[in-house]
């Protein structure tokens, strides 16, 4: 007797009869989707409008995954400004178009987006509602506020210090001076920020005798792990969570350094809450701030406050560090920009100096803002880095929102990409060009116009909390790298490529394909030779 259907059909009909019906099911999902779906009139490709598999295709197999975004750029050029990606969302590309994060309209994020790509960590920039966001985000808001990130400003300045004296070292250490990988260095630069600011106390990525290459290659690993996830319903995260670390680690070794992230994390964020009141004359870190605010119980738990922590010190690195790899790309690219730059913090510190400031010419960031030309470097570097090359998608829920003759229907998952605001010929003339002048020489009005446009923290409720102190990095960062007092020169590789740095890959943040901004550091007064290799 046929056990698994005892009414005479065998097995295998079964089967082809299950397989006939999800065929009918799937193809009436794809019609009604490309028919009578709210969204069926707006342009764009069927397949596109047809299924998720599509973008899926992009995410995470199409050139090693994290394409889709080229792929909506493409869109754009065929169908118009506004096209209907997959079959529930629409993309925008218009820079005068801001509706969805207007803060009245209360936009959410869409859980399929976020949550499933970040895991199951309930943090403020994965809250899905607009009220819950708000709730996270106001004690947050007190840590990030500019009175306490100028308190935090001499751990910035000696992690911008540690970094020089690394190079330096590199620069001494063999004739002809060494291989760095700044891609790396920036990322530990900004590790150790990120990590210091929220938990008083920076990780000691600097420390690392490669600049912490093992992490940083565990960074993207995770990250396209979470875009992976983002297309199979969530579930991949959650499994490899739950793999027991001798079997993550064979998995893949990265796995390793993403364990001890979280270990060290779990120890300091543990560490806060037994501890809500700080030393006497010592500030809140972050998880104490947390504890002592307002918030109900029910988020002050530890997987709330990890959360938090993790998500700060996720968002607050690769993006700060593909920033400046940008302009350092840029600059060592570019001669004439670099010597105008160079005389621009020369002047600065010879001025300081017959001032008779402190710091023997060294400039701190209260300095260092009103120079003008180092402005625009800053600027055009936050303008074309691309470090979340992301759509940021919200939904909004109670309202039909309008684009010029389209209705989108509430419910609607919408997004916009930054950049294709950052590269607009309209707004920014030459826009793929680093012209730091067009800044630095602007009249006020003009330079009024384009910031206006300059938005890589994003838009609206939901904008970057880091803003402040990722430009402090920044600032500091640059000064002291080109800065007369730098002590060492950096040189590209003579077989350095764009596609070594630029970012190829949308895992969230932007990755790029090749090896990372590889520089030859030598002391001042060298200019050739040969030197051994570092860092990578
Ligand atoms: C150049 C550096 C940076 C860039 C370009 C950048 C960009 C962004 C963007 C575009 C968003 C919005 C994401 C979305 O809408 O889903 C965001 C959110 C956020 N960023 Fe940054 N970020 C930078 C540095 C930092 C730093 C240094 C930190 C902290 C250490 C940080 C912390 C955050 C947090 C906490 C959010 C979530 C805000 C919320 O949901 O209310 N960021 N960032």
């Amino acid at each position: 007797m046929n056990l698994l259907w005892p009414y005479g059909l065998s097995g295998s009909y079964i089967f082809a009869y299950l397989l006939l019906i999800s065929c009918l099911v799937a193809l009436s999902v794809v019609l009604y989707r490309l028919t009578l779906h709210p969204l069926a009139r707006f342009p764009g490709p069927v397949l596109a409008a047809s299924t998720g598999l599509y973008e899926a295709y992009y995410q995470c197999i199409k050139d090693g995954g994290g394409r889709y975004w080229v792929e909506i750029k493409k869109m754009h050029q065929r169908y118009g400004p506004i096209v209907r990606i997959n079959p529930w969302e629409v993309h925008i590309a218009d820079p005068g178009w801001n509706a969805v994060y207007k803060y009245s309209v209360r936009a959410s994020k869409p859980p399929w987006f976020y949550f499933r790509f970040f895991g199951k960590f309930p943090s403020t920039n994965v809250a899905e509602s607009h009220a819950l966001h708000q709730l996270r985000r106001g004690p947050l808001q007190v840590y990030f506020s500019s009175a306490n990130i100028q308190r935090y400003m001499p751990t910035i300045v000696a992690q911008v210090d540690k970094l020089c004296a690394r190079l330096r070292s590199s620069a001494a250490a063999a004739e002809g001076g060494r291989v760095v990988s700044l891609s790396d260095a920036f990322r530990c630069l900004a590790t150790d920020v990120a990590t210091g600011f929220a938990f008083g106390a920076p990780f000691g990525h600097l420390d690392e005798p490669t600049f912490d290459r093992e992490f940083n290659l565990s960074v993207r690993t995770v990250v396209k792990t979470g875009t992976w996830s983002r297309h199979t319903f969530g579930l991949l995260l959650p499994l490899l969570h739950s793999l027991p670390e001798s079997v993550a680690k064979k998995m893949n070794p990265a796995f390793g350094r993403v364990k001890w992230m979280k270990d060290t994390m779990t120890s300091c964020v543990k560490r806060s809450m037994n501890k809500p009141e700080p030393a006497p004359g010592s500030p809140y870190d972050m998880v104490q701030t947390l504890v002592a605010s307002a918030l109900p119980p029910a988020e002050k738990t530890f997987p709330r406050l990890f959360s938090e922590a993790r998500s700060v010190i996720m968002a607050g690195t690769e993006t700060t560090a593909t920033t400046l790899v940008c302009i350092a790309s840029r600059l060592l690219a570019d001669p004439v920009r670099l010597r105008r730059l160079r005389r621009e913090l020369a002047a600065a510190a010879a001025a300081e100096v017959a001032k008779g400031g402190g710091g023997g010419g060294e400039l701190g960031y209260a300095e260092l803002r009103e120079l003008p030309y180092l402005a625009g470097v800053i600027n055009e570097g936050l303008r074309l880095a691309n470090p979340t090359p992301s759509r940021l998608p919200r939904v909004c829920e109670d309202q039909d929102l309008r684009y010029k003759q389209w209705v989108i229907p509430r419910g609607t998952t919408i997004s916009t990409t930054t950049q294709d605001t950052h590269h607009d010929a309209r707004i920014f003339e030459r826009p793929r060009a680093f012209l730091p002048e067009r800044w630095s020489d602007a009249s006020p009005e003009e330079r009024r116009r384009l910031r206006r446009h300059l938005q890589p923290w994003g838009r609206g409720a939901r904008l970057c909390l880091g803003a402040e102190l990722a430009t402090i990095d920044a600032y500091l960062a640059v000064a002291r790298l080109f800065g007369p007092g730098a002590g060492f020169e950096m040189r590209h590789l003579p077989d350095a490529a764009d596609d070594d740095w630029v970012p190829y890959h949308e895992w969230f943040a932007g990755f790029p394909r090749g090896r990372g901004l590889l520089v030859r550091v030598t002391g001042s007064e060298e200019v050739d030779g040969r030197g051994k290799e570092e860092g990578f």
